[in-house]
């Protein structure tokens, strides 16, 4: 069998490769294809195909828009027109939940955030003898792209790059190498600088002057894979954020949703997914809850009960004072909610990090609180965990896909699930 073969794309894989069948039955995986397309392929030894011609263009194909796509490792899938992504990403997370033992709704609303509108960036930097680097990893490689242009990142943050690249050179903290964790707040950018190296007293006097030239707030500083935390660098003025209507001050390096657009879109698909009319007596349980993005706009409606595990984020949803938000630190894997406490609550939100939450489901499967609403940013995880809900004897009601992470095959989902016979009536919930 020749090493070049010629086939046609069936779909996109989870990773968003092409892949196809070849005529000895095998699948093969070709990143750069799209479905439909017939592609000359190069089989390599590790059994995936390499593109080296498309003979029929599909008609979603489009010209990436980013000067970097060749070589940044960022948005892999900027060859496919947003509308094709959209819906392949509905059919992933659709494809997740029927995995998990559930018949799909009818009807699953979606929504795809802009170019240029993500807020928050975590960011690579090298020391070379050109100067500082500042990017994302080059695709299959540990080498850090410079990002001269990005197409999904606010302008904000790109265009501090230039003089954030100029005043880390000049750093003793940054030896080799160094990470950047950068917000977009409403008090202007945040910064998390992670070196590999000491801050020293110079570093300091240079960032307060870099942070006067962008008019930054505040920088912090943490040493890498260090135990100790973080620490203010730099704070010339107060930092806060604004989340459905309260103002608060996020911890340097807070989980905010990926763009302002996305966090409306995921709030609102949170508050559509509560039960049609909440008594005033609703309880909901909030599981995973950061710094408030949900519990704030939940509060409007019931009373929240939320749990988060990272200290810094939990007391700056505590500092709103919401008198319906009362809220607890606690490790959810070392210590989730039990059964018998979620089974009290009329509804139970969770928002897990990437990995999901398989011990916290589990729980929540033995409690059966009436109503569950699943908000999800890897539909793997959302499968595994949904399937204890499917074995436990609940309904999946409402699905809405958020694509906020343009051109990457990562994908947002708010699902509501519903417990089959309900074993109690109660004034707080009318049906
Ligand atoms: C996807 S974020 C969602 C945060 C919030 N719902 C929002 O929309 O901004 C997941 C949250 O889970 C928290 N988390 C991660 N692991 C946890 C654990 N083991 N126990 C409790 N919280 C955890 C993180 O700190 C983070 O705030």
């Amino acid at each position: 069998m020749s090493d070049i073969q010629e086939v046609t794309i069936s779909h996109l894989a989870t990773q968003g490769d092409g892949a196809a069948r070849l005529p000895d039955g095998h699948t093969v995986f070709v990143a750069g294809a799209l479905p439909g397309e017939q592609v000359r392929i190069r089989i390599q030894s590790n059994g995936r195909g390499q593109l080296v011609e498309i003979v029929t263009p599909s008609p979603h194909r489009t010209t990436p828009p980013c000067p970097l796509f060749e070589r940044c490792g960022g948005c892999t899938l900027q060859y496919m027109d947003q509308p094709s992504l959209l819906a392949w990403k509905t059919g992933l997370v659709s494809h997740a939940l029927e995995k998990a033992g559930f018949d799909i709704p009818q009807d699953i609303t979606s929504f795809q955030v802009p170019p240029n509108s993500r807020r928050r960036a975590d960011l690579a930097v090298r020391r070379t003898e050109q100067g500082i680097v500042i990017g994302l990893h080059a695709k299959g490689s540990q080498d850090v792209t410079d990002m001269t242009s990005c197409a999904v990142l606010h302008p904000a943050i790109v265009s501090s790059l230039p003089a954030l690249r100029t005043t880390l050179r000049t750093l003793n903290a940054v030896h080799k190498t160094a990470d950047l964790h950068i917000n977009l707040l409403d008090s202007g950018l945040d910064i998390l600088l992670s070196t590999d190296s000491p801050l020293i007293a110079t570093d300091r006097q240079r960032l307060t002057a870099l942070a006067e030239e962008l008019d930054i707030p505040r920088i912090s500083w943490q040493r890498l894979k260090a135990a100790t935390p973080y620490e203010t660098a730099v704070q010339r003025a107060p930092v806060y954020q604004t989340i459905a209507g309260h103002q608060l001050t996020p911890p340097p390096g807070a989980f905010l949703q990926a763009t302002a657009q996305s966090e409306t879109a995921i709030q609102q698909a949170v508050l559509d997914a509560l039960p049609a009319r909440l008594g005033k007596r609703a309880s909901l349980i909030e599981l995973y809850a950061g710094c408030g993005t949900l519990s704030l706009p939940l509060g409007d409606r019931c009373q929240v009960q939320a749990y988060e595990g990272y200290e810094p984020a939990l007391a700056a949803l505590k500092s709103v004072g919401k008198s319906r938000v009362t809220s607890v630190c606690r490790d959810l894997n070392r210590q989730p909610i039990m059964g018998k406490d979620l089974g009290k609550a009329d509804v139970v939100v969770l928002d897990p990090p990437h990995a999901g939450a398989k011990l916290q489901m589990r729980q929540i499967a033995l409690g059966k609180p009436d109503y569950v609403i699943y908000v999800s940013c890897n539909p793997a995880a959302l499968s595994n965990d949904a399937s204890q809900l499917a074995q436990a004897g609940y309904r999946l009601e409402t699905v809405s896909v958020i694509d906020q992470f343009l051109w990457s095959p990562e994908t947002e989902a708010v699902c509501r699930f519903k417990r089959e016979s309900s074993r109690r009536s109660r004034n707080a919930l009318s049906h």
